[in-house]
């Protein structure tokens, strides 16, 4: 009663086949027209809420923070990583001593001995180097980045980093980018509405698989550091963890292995696959608007909620749709350029509209936002003092199109890296 409005449900279904199933977002935009900027959905039978526009998304994740912050235990996601560690644990006593954890270490490891920027500009070396060599060839640079962001996840909960070159490493990642596409997908959603297929060898088995070998991975290493830890001197996030777990022995805690192993599992999907697809994406805008080179520079209602007189019960899947405030129309700018403009005042000064919010914000806003702007700040800025990166002459149209998946990512691109000189202005054909 009182849900608010949307596009007509049909039995078992609900709305999804209104929805394009390789990306639903530009129907979103279509609903939102319609019907404003709350509106109700059925992913099956299960109610949902799409939230579009800055004040909309702030108004729910903000002002009610607490109602807000609750994750389904019915989404694929959930059952691979069985709502444990941060990411898809619901809103309780496990998430919040996990969250505020992983945030104080991930602070501390900033302080520490080799503090977070060493971690990173340790990485940006090899960036650096890699393009050196690659100095007037075309390459791919998806695999750098994604191997740069993750050795620095890695290094801060692992305490040590791979070798670029290593096959497991590679194979590592790549099973954290295809999970990620198939958790939010088509399969996905098949999964969420008939349980029933469940049983059946369909695509959606793959990231169990996926998420096993990553597991398994985390669970060695954690083996590994329960045998060589020296208590009081903490190497990395595993073994702060594996001293709280000794310290709280005797108190009523959440902390355990399993929980540990997920939010490590968290730790680096998320810290590898965010960063270097936002690098990747930036580095196709950047390549095809070379002047800007030249310049200095799904949660869940945990309780009944109203949102604008609306009822929302408890349980409704509640879908902020950012994407919408980073391109809003009364809020930037230049809302469908890549433009520095963007964030400059009258003055030519920065200023951070409040419709920026890729991070999300309110309770489950990003924990590794700070890690996250360190990351694209260090490397960005080195690897644009250093080189010119091009758009290949014979590479035809760019297509900035984005696949949709848990990441949205930019189809594989190839660059032209071209050593640059101080004060060098950069130029690409495109
Ligand atoms: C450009 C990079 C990044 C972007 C755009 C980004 C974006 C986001 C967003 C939008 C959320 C909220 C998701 C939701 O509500 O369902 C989130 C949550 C999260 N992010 Fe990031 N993220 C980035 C980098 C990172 C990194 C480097 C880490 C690793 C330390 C990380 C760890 C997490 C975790 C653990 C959560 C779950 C927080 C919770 O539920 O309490 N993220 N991120």
């Amino acid at each position: 009663k009182n849900f608010p409005p949307g596009p007509t449900p049909v039995p078992f279904f609900g709305n999804l086949h209104q929805l394009d199933r390789t990306n639903p977002l530009k129907d979103f935009d279509k609903f939102a027209q319609h019907y404003g900027s709350i509106y109700g959905l059925f992913i099956g039978s299960q109610p949902a809420v799409v939230l579009t526009g800055q004040k909309m998304i702030r108004e729910a994740l903000i002002t009610k923070a607490v109602e807000f912050a609750g994750r389904s235990d019915n989404m694929m996601v959930s059952h691979v990583t069985q709502s444990k560690g941060v990411i898809m644990a619901d809103y309780g006593e496990s998430w919040r001593e996990h969250r505020r954890f992983a945030l104080s270490t991930l602070r501390n490891f900033g302080l520490g001995k080799r503090s977070m920027e060493q971690r990173i500009l340790e990485e940006v070396k090899y960036i650096c180097s890699h393009l050196e060599e690659s100095a007037g060839k075309s390459i791919d640079p998806k695999h750098l980045y994604h191997q740069a962001a993750s050795n620095i996840i890695a290094s801060i909960i692992f305490g040590s980093r791979f070798n670029h070159q290593d096959e497991y490493f590679q194979t590592l990642i790549i099973s954290i980018e295809k999970l990620t596409k198939i958790v939010i997908g088509q399969w996905a959603m098949l999964n969420e509405i008939a349980p029933v297929l469940r049983i059946f060898p369909l695509p959606f088995c793959k990231a169990f698989q996926y998420y096993g070998e990553i597991k398994n991975h985390i669970l060695k290493v954690v083996d590994e550091h329960t045998r060589s830890r020296v208590t009081g001197e903490p190497r990395d996030l595993i073994d702060c963890y594996l001293e709280e777990i000794e310290k709280r022995v005797d108190q009523c805690t959440t902390f355990d292995v399993s929980q540990m192993a997920t939010l490590l599992f968290d730790l680096f999907a998320a810290g590898t696959e965010t960063t270097s697809n936002t690098l990747r994406t930036l580095t196709l805008y950047l390549m095809t608007h070379t002047h800007i080179q030249g310049k200095e520079c799904s949660g869940m209602v945990t309780t009944n909620a109203q949102l604008r007189g609306y009822n929302i019960p408890k349980g409704t899947i509640i879908i902020p749709y950012l994407s919408s405030a980073l391109r809003e129309e009364s809020q930037w700018k230049f809302p469908h350029e890549f433009n520095p403009q963007n964030f400059l005042n009258d003055k030519g000064e920065f200023v951070k509209p409040d419709a920026f919010m890729p991070f999300s914000a309110g309770s489950r806003v990003c924990l590794g936002e700070n890690l996250a702007r360190m990351e694209l700040f260090l490397i960005l800025v080195t690897v644009l003092r250093r080189f010119c990166l091009v758009w290949p002459e014979d590479a035809g149209e760019p297509d900035f199109k984005l696949i949709y998946g848990g990441t949205q990512s930019v189809k594989p691109y190839r660059l032209t890296v071209q050593l640059r000189t101080p004060g060098q202005t950069c130029k690409s054909v495109y």
